[in-house]
């Protein structure tokens, strides 16, 4: 039973959710089911031309995509000492799609990597990233990721990536506040929710700990949504979690969502 009166509005991560489709059916099939918005992870493969083409027949809007990981094995290249080149031209890569398809934000990916020459390279392609999407009216996000899916990824929790926002102090570097990975790495989500907020770009869900839809498991979302809506928050929350049969039979939270 939920207990809170202003909706939420729901994003379907399309990196997770139909991602047996080709984009832009996945797009419309998002619209179909009822979400607001559209987000995704690495789109690169299809045509930007394609992408806007659905987005404009549905009306939904792409919230954001991610750069590419790099080398397989990679997970991004941002804070990966010497590989500046590659990173950057990868955060360009992203903005040049993202600006295409009037997309607001870019994750950049940090990658596997630690230390203080890390956090020096993290700072300066952060600041270049932010400095290019400022040109584009454009977000940069940044998202601690958890131990056990990524471990070794540099960015672990909030605590860290607000530092970073704090002192580079730039307006449009923004916190990815997944709430699966939070839930693991950090916990007590509705205190962090209330003071990570002014830095919040964007929030996601998922169940934990098994990263299904976001109605079992040990987060009680109705309690996140009500929580959100006290906070002011009325961005669409991104639905990024792992279906665990095709993605339509997945939906019932959505549909219950809507129905309150
Ligand atoms: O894994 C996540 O969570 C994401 O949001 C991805 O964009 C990063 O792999
Ligand atoms: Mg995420």
């Amino acid at each position: 039973m939920t207990n809170h009166t202003q909706h939420q509005r729901f994003s379907a991560n399309l990196g997770f959710l139909w991602a047996d489709l080709p984009l832009p059916d996945a797009i419309r099939a998002a619209k179909a089911a009822g979400f607001d918005a559209v987000e995704c992870h690495w789109p690169y493969d299809t045509p930007p031309s394609d992408v806007l083409a659905a987005l404009k027949e549905t009306g939904l809007t792409m919230l954001g995509l991610n750069t590419v990981r790099g080398n397989p094995g990679e997970n991004g290249l941002s804070a990966l000492p010497g590989r500046e080149d590659e990173a950057r031209a990868a955060i360009d890569q992203a903005l040049t799609y993202g600006f295409e398809i009037g997309a607001g934000a870019v994750h950049v990916m940090a990658g596997f990597a630690e230390g203080p020459e890390a956090d020096a390279a993290f700072a300066d392609n952060l600041r270049y990233a932010c400095s290019k999407a400022a040109d584009m009216g454009m977000t940069i996000l940044i998202e601690p990721l958890n131990s056990y899916d990524a471990p070794g990824y540099y960015l672990k929790t909030s605590r860290q990536a607000v530092t970073i926002i704090e002192r580079l102090n730039l307006p449009n570097l923004k916190l990815m506040f997944d709430c699966y990975h939070l839930q693991i790495m950090e916990g007590d989500l509705s205190r962090r929710l209330t003071a990570c907020l002014p830095h919040i770009g964007h929030v996601q869900i998922a169940s934990v700990p098994d990263r299904g839809a976001p109605d079992h498991g040990e987060l009680h979302y109705p309690h996140i949504y009500a929580h959100l809506a006290t906070l002011g928050w009325d961005h669409p929350l991104g639905a990024e979690y792992k279906p665990n049969g095709p993605t339509d039979a997945t939906l019932a939270w959505l549909q219950q969502e809507k129905r309150t």
